[in-house]
């Protein structure tokens, strides 16, 4: 198994380019089950998660063609193909679906085209118990009927969806994506009240009307659905990945130095840019991408609560944690969205980190210096959290299980080598 060594010390310089989001691509793959028609998507970022998708779109039937950038397309990722002529197999099975938590939203296109699905229960990062219930709240008002057995959701709508009106409870990027992309296709309007506002379900939704649904309220929390019979292809370009954009700045923050992230969208990343500022760390919003700057000065500790955009991601909680352990004073980081993503913290403190729990509250205590040390990726962001931490603590810091990273992180050790850091995978 991959292992990633960093010898820690250098401050970061030069320019990252910012690869495709990896929770825009994968839901947008998925729209593919929609249309007997092209989807051709562009700034596909090169990811484990990607490429597992493709094997269970593909099981569903999708001919799936990928290749290089274009020339004039905007972006680093590959150009990707997707026709869902026929749908050949509405089973996603538990051996493809418990590896990845979006693989589940297959549900809804599959419910909403083929009128029947039979989908394992998702797996994904362990930061919670995750439950589908509002997923399979929306799908039912759809008027689908589901049972549960042996691990697998079984649903059925043979004459079709039927417009709703969907109330969710608690905000869910997931059950969102999954209520939208079915009510495109159900007979009648739908409202989603308390929908997710994450620029990704903006992006899927920006796509799905390029195809021929008709949405109104894309970047709000009420979207208003008119159902059509059918959908086309088109094309489409994936968001910049804000969590890998917060992730590269909050690496700058954690050296000093002075990076460019090429391409970032400074208007998706407002929590993020705003709690950096607080801790010193300058952000420059440019024509083409955000430029992260501190030089010298100490980071000061900061406050702050994750919340659903456009408050501070979770995503990227694990990562301004690591950031904060060598500020000037105690940060009080407080986690709302999943009560088990604080992983993180015991593999910080082998560096060591001074971090506190009580509760869905840490409080970090800042060091004067970190020590690098061998340590685990429990997740994906909890492992670039430690990436982070390793490229200011001194010596050595060997992480292991690094096919988390690979979910989420395109060339990861590339990118930061490419700005003075010295980080290298150690195969086998
Ligand atoms: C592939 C992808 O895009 N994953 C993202 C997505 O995950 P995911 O879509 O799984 O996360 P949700 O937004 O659904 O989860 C938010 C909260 O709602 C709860 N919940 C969710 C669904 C449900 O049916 N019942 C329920 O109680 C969850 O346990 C959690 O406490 O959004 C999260 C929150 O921004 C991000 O951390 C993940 O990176
Ligand atoms: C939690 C994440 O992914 P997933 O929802 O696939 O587990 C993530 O992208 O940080």
């Amino acid at each position: 198994m991959d292992r990633i060594r960093i010898r820690g010390g250098n401050r970061l310089n030069g320019t990252i380019a910012i690869s495709g989001a990896k929770n825009a691509a994968l839901p947008l793959m998925i729209t593919s089950l929609l249309t007997p028609g092209t989807l051709t998507l562009s700034n596909v970022p090169r990811l484990a998660d990607v490429r597992l998708l493709q094997r269970i779109l593909q099981n569903h039937g999708v001919d799936i063609t990928v290749a290089g950038k274009r020339a004039g397309q905007t972006g680093m990722g590959d150009v990707m193909h997707l026709s869902a002529k026929d749908i050949v197999d509405t089973t996603a099975p538990y051996d493809l679906v418990s590896k990845m938590r979006a693989s589940f939203w297959v549900l809804g296109p599959l419910l909403a085209r083929c009128g029947e699905a039979k989908v394992s229960l998702p797996g994904g990062c362990a930061i919670g118990t995750r439950p589908v219930d509002m997923h399979l709240m929306a799908m039912e008002k759809l008027g689908a009927s589901l049972e549960i057995e042996n691990g697998y959701v079984i649903a059925a709508a043979r004459k079709g969806l039927k417009g709703a009106h969907i109330v969710f409870d608690k905000v869910s990027v997931g059950a969102t994506h999954a209520a939208l992309m079915a009510a495109v296709l159900a007979d009648g309007d739908t409202i989603i009240e308390n929908a997710a506002s994450e620029p990704e379900i903006g992006d899927v939704a920006e796509c799905l009307v390029k195809m021929g649904a008709k949405i109104e309220g894309i970047h709000t929390p009420t979207l208003r659905i008119k159902g059509v019979t059918s959908l086309a292809g088109c094309e489409h370009s994936v968001i910049p990945d804000r969590i890998e954009t917060g992730t590269y700045a909050m690496c700058v923050g954690m050296t000093g130095g002075d990076v460019l992230l090429k391409d970032a969208n400074a208007s998706h990343l407002g929590a993020v840019i705003d709690v950096m500022q607080r801790a010193g760390v300058s952000v420059d919003v440019k024509n083409d991408g955000l430029r992260i700057h501190r030089n010298g000065a100490a980071l000061a500790p900061v406050r702050l609560d994750t919340e659903p955009f456009p408050g501070f991601p979770t995503d990227c909680q694990a990562q301004l944690m690591a950031m904060m352990t060598m500020a000037n004073g105690t940060s009080i980081i407080r986690e709302t969205i999943f009560e088990n993503r604080f992983m993180h913290v015991q593999e910080l403190a082998r560096l060591g980190s001074d971090i506190h729990l009580h509760g869905d509250t840490a409080e970090v205590r800042g060091v004067k210096k970190l020590t690098g040390a061998p340590v685990m990726a429990t997740d994906l962001r909890a492992s670039v959290s430690l990436v982070i931490a390793g490229l200011a603590a001194a010596g050595e810091t060997m992480i292991s299980r690094v096919y988390h990273l690979d979910r989420g992180f395109e060339t990861l050790e590339d990118k930061l080598v490419a700005c003075g850091a010295d980080v290298a995978r150690i195969s086998g």
